[in-house]
């Protein structure tokens, strides 16, 4: 592997480390909408993207004419946080900047990078503008937020200061805050401190003021040009650093934390943006250095080997702030045009990309040492030449009047003494200017009156719009307490549901099974009526055989005829009546008493009929079950 691909991945363990005292988390990314602007409005423009607020979500519809008609239509994002086109500035500082600066003081890194199709709002977001407060971008919103927290805090903290800026303009690093702005610098690294820029000039700054000075020269230095999408676009990527260094004086402890604040060029297409000639070049470029940061972004997703830092001078410089030791956030602008929708579905990916990228941060801490410990020894060393050169002074008036009378030797010494004088107020007036560079907690406030009083103002400001936030995030809370509740309520009528439905089914399988229980009961109940009516059948046929025997045998055909003619069958009693029935034979026989001399004669036909078996006595159950038959029953 290649010298430069062994650095690549030594700053990649560098940065993802896994040190306990590391914090691990992606790239925030948010998204701000711009609104229509006056072209737009004028041309009738239509949107291209719905956004749900509540969710964070946007869904991109392509225009009709590139329409096809099936899901490829449209297409979903989720973001961290979704800005409407009427969010404030101070919306904007509020959540995406804020926490970052809050972060500062506590040692992190951090970065703040605008990204976004040319005229989107990078510029605006990061810079706003300056005539009027409520429209500051973040960059100055950070200068008053970083000195209230110093006018805020513990008188046993003291605290540096330092700004930079610089712009990489066709791949060429320039600094906006030196005496050659057209200088090109160096990018460098060091074991100890990382990656830098070799020259840059770094300002301590004691006060909000001086620092937005220092912004206004910078942003006059910084190259713009006017092209068919923007009449002021940035030309170059800008980067504004801060960086503060706390030390806890107890403690002894100095905590270094940097922020940087990225605008970045716009992306472009040269068709929309016009620009020829220098232009050309400068929107190659641009371009070719989004695509190595898109690059970077997807080789760390993909958990990579190879991450090409190196391809651009703007990934080198920022390769802690890319998966590395920062906390990031990315604002991604877009424009609500439909006639943009390319380039903001090309925004919406890089974003959504990014929002995988995991960075591990962690506290820039160390005993003693930085630059507060390097002004106070440079204090004291002041103090000591000072108090020589006060001896000195002292010695050399003596001297002058023990010399009085010789005017030659009195002259010299005067000159000496001037110069002694002189080199003294030299250097009072550097450790003044020294002292005033490390800034004490809660000190300093009488001085800066005039910005303490914007620092109200702001004050004022932010706690109004803390209560509106509260307010938002409260309505929040409620919504969700309701949905829950709703939710809830669902669930324990739904529970509820769920019993009376098992109870149900119990019931329910209960009552088939009684069914069952019934039907095989009438089942065995109707098997045994079949059985006893076959039973009875059977014997009603035996019955019928037999009447039939003793008919056809003792009675003659012509009268069985004639007995027949006189049956009737009575529907009531169910039976057959023989008309003049008391008349038949049997009846007709004269009953006599039984006596010795008259015993009543039996008729024993068993020899006549000697074939036929003794009959049975009937004592089957079944015997009793009633039986109808067409034969008058014989009278006994
Ligand atoms: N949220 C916003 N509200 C009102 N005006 C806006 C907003 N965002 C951008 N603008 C206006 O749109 C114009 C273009 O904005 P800006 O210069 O910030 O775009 P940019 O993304 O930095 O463009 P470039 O990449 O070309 O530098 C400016 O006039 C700016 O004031």
């Amino acid at each position: 592997m290649s010298k430069m691909g062994d650095e690549d991945q030594a700053q990649r363990r560098r940065g993802r480390g896994r040190s306990p005292s590391r914090t691990a988390e992606n790239i925030k990314v948010f998204l701000r909408v711009r609104p229509f602007n006056e072209r737009e409005v004028k041309e009738g423009a239509k949107p291209t993207f719905v956004c749900d607020y509540r969710e964070n979500v946007v869904m991109l519809t392509k225009p009709p004419e590139k329409r096809a008609g099936n899901d490829t239509d449209r297409s979903l994002f989720t973001l961290d946080h979704i800005f409407p086109p009427n969010s404030t500035q101070l919306d904007v500082y509020r959540l995406a900047a804020a926490p970052l600066v809050e972060q500062i003081f506590e040692g992190y890194n951090a970065t703040i990078f605008a990204y976004g199709q040319t005229g989107t709002g990078k510029t605006f977001t990061m810079t706003g503008n300056d005539k009027d407060p409520e429209l500051k971008g973040i960059i100055p919103n950070t200068f008053i937020h970083i000195f209230q927290k110093i006018a805020n805090s513990t008188e046993d903290r003291s605290f540096v200061v330092k700004v930079m800026y610089l712009e990489i303009y066709n791949e060429e690093v320039r600094d906006l805050l030196g005496k050659d702005p057209n200088k090109q610098l160096q990018i460098r690294e060091r074991q100890d401190i990382g990656i830098y820029v070799k020259d840059l000039t770094g300002y301590t700054v004691e006060d909000g003021e001086t620092m937005h000075q220092l912004m206004e020269r910078g942003n006059k230095n910084r190259i713009t040009r006017a092209t068919n999408m923007n009449d002021y676009s940035s030309r170059s990527h800008a980067v504004f650093t801060i960086v503060v260094e706390t030390r806890h004086k107890e403690r002894n402890q100095t905590t270094t934390g940097k922020l940087n604040l990225v605008d970045l060029a716009g992306s472009e297409r040269v068709a929309k943006t016009g620009v020829i000639g220098i232009g050309l070049r400068e929107s190659g470029n641009i371009n070719q250095s989004l695509l190595t940061l898109g690059n970077v972004i997807q080789a760390l997703v993909e958990n990579s080997n190879f991450i090409p830092y190196r391809n651009s001078k703007l990934t080198r410089l920022l390769t802690d702030s890319i998966g590395g030791n920062s906390k990031t956030t990315m604002i991604a602008m877009v424009g609500p045009a439909e006639s943009n929708f390319e380039e903001t579905i090309s925004t919406l990916r890089y974003a959504h990309k990014a929002k995988h990228v995991r960075n591990s941060a962690k506290v820039n801490m160390q005993q003693g040492g930085g630059m507060i410990q390097q002004f106070e020894n440079e204090i004291a060393e002041l103090q000591q030449k000072l108090a020589l050169l006060t001896t000195a002074s002292e010695a050399k008036q003596k001297k002058k009047v023990k010399t009085d009378a010789d005017l030659e030797k009195m002259r010299k010494a005067e000159t000496e003494l001037k110069k002694i004088d002189d080199e003294k107020q030299h250097l009072e007036e550097r450790m003044s200017m020294i002292q005033k560079k490390i800034i004490c907690g809660g000190e300093n406030l009488l001085e800066k009156a005039q910005e303490q009083e914007l620092l109200i103002t702001h004050s004022v400001k932010e706690i109004i719009n803390l209560e509106r936030n509260h307010q938002v995030l409260e309505e929040q809370y409620n919504r969700m307490t309701e949905k829950k509740t709703d939710i809830e309520g669902k669930y324990s009528s739904l529970q509820e549901e769920d019993t009376d439905l098992t109870r149900k089914i119990v019931t329910v399988q209960q009552r088939i099974k009684e069914a069952k229980d019934e039907h095989a009961e009438r089942e065995n109940e109707y098997q045994r009526e079949m059985e006893a009516l076959n039973d009875n059948n059977r014997l009603l046929v035996r019955e019928m055989q037999l009447s039939s025997l003793m008919i056809d045998h003792y009675i003659p055909p012509e009268y069985k005829q004639m007995i027949q003619n006189h049956c009737t069958f009575n529907n009531d009693t169910q039976e057959y009546q023989l008309q003049g029935v008391a008349y038949t034979g049997n009846n007709m026989r004269k009953q006599q008493a039984v006596t010795e001399e008259n015993p009543r004669i039996t008729f024993d036909m068993k020899q006549v009929y000697h074939k036929y078996p003794e009959k049975k006595k009937v004592t089957n159950k079944r015997s009793l079950l009633k039986t109808y038959s067409a034969v008058p029953k014989p009278t006994r």
